[in-house]
């Protein structure tokens, strides 16, 4: 049997590199710190219903990934989102409708990782601390002391600060990813439970300390009651309020949204926050992936490229593209 290839980081990027590599007939082993995949394509359970708390919906621009989600979406994993959009500029809200397509996982957006994990092999619940050589193979540590091992390759798909720690044995490479910088965002969830008066279920936002709101039960697969609501603050707002007690960034944000949304907002009948530490890339990169190839070290996420579940996508994708090529030409 082929020695297997760890993937760590079970997000969209990890789970791309795993489908090209299964594939190609050999075998993953993927590890994630969570417990669940997909990363911060994550949903939350809570008492309103699920909750997207992170990626929002994505977008197709890339034809292989066209070509993919055209698939999930036969599988029944995907669905389009056509929200009422909105635009807000120096607090003057006003509808911007366009023609983008826009991708949600049905009925929440982590269901869309949960089918590509399918059955994957995958430990949850493991934080890798430290991949290191021996003289042949591949082993990683996890936080509590715990090996894991051997392995013939490491793919390492998890945010670049991240990342950075656990490429000891490749400097140049763990050079390049401490390069990048990541930001933060803070997300908050409202519940109400009589319905908002207001046409809005999406909004870019500018001038503001939010970014971004939606509400969910435009959402297909959604509930439809109570009327909740996810709000992004901007990540100038969210870095200058990192250490917030979670319900003054509620209270602040809440207080953001009443300001824009254009009718009465009570008080939440349900609320709660979450920090995004590594929510997106500071600036753009065109890398598509990381490697030393030479070593079996592959190095892939959404920060390699665009920032967007596309770029993790294709990033994911280049590097087991890369692996492959390599084990290829030294067979
Ligand atoms: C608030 C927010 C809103 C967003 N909105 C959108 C949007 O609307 N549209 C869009 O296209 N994109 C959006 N994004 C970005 C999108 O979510 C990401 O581009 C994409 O999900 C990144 O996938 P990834 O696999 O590269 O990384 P991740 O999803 O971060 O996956 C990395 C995985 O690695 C695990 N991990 C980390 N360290 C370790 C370790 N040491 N050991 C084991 N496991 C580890 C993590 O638990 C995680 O599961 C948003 C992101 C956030 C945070
Ligand atoms: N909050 C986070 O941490 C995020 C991390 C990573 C990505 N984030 C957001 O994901 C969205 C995905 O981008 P993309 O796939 O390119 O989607 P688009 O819908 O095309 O949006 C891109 C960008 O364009 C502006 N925009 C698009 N449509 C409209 C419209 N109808 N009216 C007004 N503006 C529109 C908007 O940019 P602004 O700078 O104007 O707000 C969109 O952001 C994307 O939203 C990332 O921010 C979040």
């Amino acid at each position: 049997m082929n020695t297997p290839i760890a993937i760590i980081g079970s997000g969209m990027a990890g789970l791309s590199a795993a489908h090209a590599l299964t594939a190609a007939g050999l075998c993953v082993q993927l590890f994630d710190k969570s417990r669940g995949s997909g990363g911060r394509m994550a949903s939350k359970r809570s008492e309103v219903g699920d909750l997207d708390l992170g990626a929002q919906y994505f977008t197709a621009r890339d034809r292989h990934f066209v070509d993919i989600v055209q698939q999930w979406q036969e599988n029944g994993w995907l669905a389009e989102w056509k929200p009422a959009l909105y635009q807000s500029h120096g607090g003057q809200l006003s509808l911007s409708p366009d023609t983008q397509l826009r991708f949600i996982g049905v009925p929440r957006m982590s269901a869309l990782t949960r089918n590509l994990l399918g059955e994957l092999p995958a430990t949850f619940a493991c934080r890798i601390t430290e991949v290191f050589r021996g003289e042949q193979h591949w082993h990683l540590v996890d936080a509590t002391g715990q090996s894991h091992g051997p392995f013939s390759k490491v793919i390492v798909a998890v945010p670049a600060p991240q990342a950075a720690a656990l490429l000891s044995a490749a400097p140049k490479l763990a050079a390049s990813v401490a390069s990048v910088a990541m930001e933060p965002v803070w997300a908050v969830a409202l519940g109400f439970d009589k319905a908002l008066d207001t046409p809005v279920e999406g909004c870019f936002v500018q001038d503001s300390p939010l970014d971004w709101l939606a509400r969910n039960r435009s959402k297909p697969g959604r509930a439809s009651r109570p009327d909740t609501w996810v709000l992004h603050a901007t990540s100038a707002w969210s870095r200058q309020h990192i250490d917030l007690a979670p319900e003054a960034v509620i209270e602040q944000l809440r207080c953001a949204f009443a300001e824009l949304i254009g009718c009465a907002v009570p008080e939440a009948d349900f609320s709660l926050a979450h920090r995004w530490l590594y929510a997106r890339p500071a600036h753009a990169h065109q890398w598509s992936a990381l490697a030393d190839a030479d070593l079996g070290l592959y190095v892939c996420g959404d920060w390699c490229l665009s920032g967007r579940v596309e770029g993790a996508w294709l990033s994911g994708q280049e590097a087991a593209r890369r692996l492959l090529e390599h084990r290829e030409h030294n067979s």
